[in-house]
């Protein structure tokens, strides 16, 4: 029996909306394991950090940029910094859990951890989860080459969404996906409802045939990526906003713009509401929920983020302010 004494890391990507924060509420909700989430978003405002429903796990937010190019720096700093506070006795954690960027290539986070020694001796990649939106996958693999070497990348996929996809399309877009990556768990499922057994503690990442799809792996190559065409566009704001304007401002984006809009999330401050309003779209679907009452030690206030080609920020900034509530 192979016994696993270092700390047993799982990697959650997946294009932009995908699930991976919803996955990560699910086995907050289902692990008695003391876990260290590291997330990272691509953009200046960390939303996902605050939408993790278990507060009490160490979640280290790691925003300005992806994991997986100029930010792999801040990646061994979190966890450097997390193995020396566990040494300290300041805090407890059993395994770490990274939920990448949407555009993240997961090759150069695995690197991290098979070229680096203070790395390599600490901890072991326990599996690399790659979240497939049913949905949009088709789209994002014509358009985007990330989301492919995410789905070639993969030691599990979890089919997601499947409660928006027939029968039909999830039979071709198995044939599809089957093409990238023959050899992967699946699982299928809908608001990344799994067991989570089925991805933690599992040791599927084999280095090995990870070489065999990369053979650049163990390499300080980096395969260009996330071309520009991607940006985000980061807004915030203290003053109110008018629901009904707010409301009016998202069906236009989702009508006109909701192709080039992979991503789109934010927390916002409605006149005359006592709790935060959260709204989460990718493409042309769009939710909002009723989040937790704003506490009294803080600023009310809204942040947003839009994830897309062709977003010009002064004109997202104009319509955002024109929601502004009066009076
Ligand atoms: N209908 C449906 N919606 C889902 C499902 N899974 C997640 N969602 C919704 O899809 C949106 C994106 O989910 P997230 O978990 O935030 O996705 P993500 O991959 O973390 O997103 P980024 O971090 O921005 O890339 C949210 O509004 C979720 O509630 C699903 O299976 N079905």
């Amino acid at each position: 029996m192979t016994t696993h004494k270092r700390v047993p890391v799982t990697i959650v990507t997946g294009f932009l909306g995908a699930g991976k924060t919803t996955l990560i509420n699910e086995i907050g909700k289902q692990t008695n394991e003391k876990i260290a989430y590291i997330i990272n978003e691509f953009g200046d405002i960390g939303i996902d950090g605050q939408l993790v429903e278990r507060t009490e796990e160490e979640i280290i937010e790691v925003n300005n940029g992806c994991i997986c190019c100029n930010v792999r720096g801040d990646l061994i700093k979190t966890l450097s910094t997390l193995l020396f506070s566990k040494k300290e006795g300041l805090i407890e954690f059993d395994r770490v859990v990274i939920e990448t960027t949407g555009l993240a290539d997961p090759a150069p986070v695995v690197q991290t951890f098979l070229m680096y020694p203070e790395m390599m001796e600490a901890f072991e990649v326990d599996s690399v989860c790659t979240i497939v939106d049913v949905q949009n996958i088709s789209y994002h693999l014509d358009q985007k080459d990330e989301s492919i070497y995410q789905i070639a990348f993969a030691d599990v996929l979890i089919f997601n969404k499947t409660d928006l996809s027939s029968e039909q399309e999830l039979n071709n877009l198995t044939n599809r996906i089957n093409a990238i990556n023959p050899t992967a768990k699946r699982i299928f499922t809908n608001h990344s409802r799994i067991n989570i057994n089925e991805i933690l503690g599992v040791y599927a990442f084999d280095l090995q045939e990870k070489l065999a799809i990369d053979p650049n792996l163990m390499k300080q190559i980096h395969r260009p990526h996330h071309n520009d065409d991607v940006v985000s566009v980061a807004l915030e704001g203290q003053q109110p906003l008018d629901m009904k304007k707010v409301n009016l401002w998202f069906s236009y984006l989702v009508e006109l713009k909701g192709e080039s809009l992979y991503r789109y999330k934010g927390i916002l401050n409605i006149q005359g509401e006592t709790n935060r309003l959260i709204f989460q779209g990718v493409h042309m679907l769009l939710a909002s929920d009723r989040g937790r009452e704003w506490s009294k030690d803080e600023t009310k206030k809204s942040e947003l983020i839009f994830i897309g080609t062709g977003l010009d920020k002064d004109t997202l900034q104009e319509q955002f302010e024109s929601c502004i509530a009066e009076g």
